[in-house]
């Protein structure tokens, strides 16, 4: 069960698993909540990522799936997200992840993980994030932007 919980990300450390166009979308968004970000990638698809100066960078590391290999890479680590376009890896380091304690998001599933995205709409003042637990992230769009209609109308 999905419960809703707001996370301090300030200085935390991430460690991301691929360096494509899902994980930069990813590393955008927590980037705005503080998080120490390292990237661990086979290739750096998504260009952009070596621009951002806070974020380090360990290209042409292709992970194996390999446990022992696997739990010393995330060891000590606060999140992780798994966004390889591997669907067995990132399912096998989401695995690993939980039952370490670590906090584990995977790109490639709808529910195989113990921390989900939500959708996000905010202002000065309130933060509201909005989820369907996996069932159809699409949907959040359409509640998005009624939210958004909310929160601009609200007294300030
Ligand atoms: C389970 C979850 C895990 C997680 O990612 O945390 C997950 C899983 C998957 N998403 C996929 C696809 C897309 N997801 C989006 C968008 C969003 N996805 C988000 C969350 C979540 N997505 C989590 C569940 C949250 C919930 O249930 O509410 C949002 C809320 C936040 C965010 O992305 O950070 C954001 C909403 C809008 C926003 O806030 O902007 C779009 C674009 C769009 O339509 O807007 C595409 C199409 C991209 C394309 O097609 O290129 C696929 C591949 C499916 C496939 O290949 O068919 C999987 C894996 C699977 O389904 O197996
Ligand atoms: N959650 C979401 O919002 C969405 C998720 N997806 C899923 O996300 C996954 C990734 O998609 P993209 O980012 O578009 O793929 P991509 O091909 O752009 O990126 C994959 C990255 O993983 C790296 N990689 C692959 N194997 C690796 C290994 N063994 N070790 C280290 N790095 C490795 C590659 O070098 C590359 O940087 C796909 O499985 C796709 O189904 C797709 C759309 C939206």
């Amino acid at each position: 069960m999905w419960f809703p919980l707001f996370i301090n990300f300030e200085n935390k450390k991430v460690l991301v698993i691929g360096g494509g166009k899902i994980a930069a979308k990813k590393i955008g968004k927590i980037l705005e909540y503080g998080a120490n970000v390292t990237v661990v990638t086979e290739n750096v698809v998504e260009e952009g990522l070596l621009q951002l100066e806070n974020v380090k960078i360990e290209n042409n590391r292709k992970i194996e799936n390999d446990k022992s290999e696997i739990e010393k890479l995330v060891k000590g680590y606060f999140f992780v997200i798994v966004a390889t376009d591997n669907e067995e890896l990132n399912q096998n380091i989401a695995e690993i992840c939980d039952s370490n304690g670590i906090l584990v998001n995977n790109v490639s599933s709808k529910f195989k993980m113990n921390a989900m995205f939500g959708g996000i709409v905010k202002n000065d003042e309130f933060q509201i994030a909005v989820s369907t637990g996996g069932k159809n992230c699409r949907r959040s769009r359409a509640m998005k932007s009624e939210i958004q209609k909310i929160l601009d109308k609200i007294e300030k």
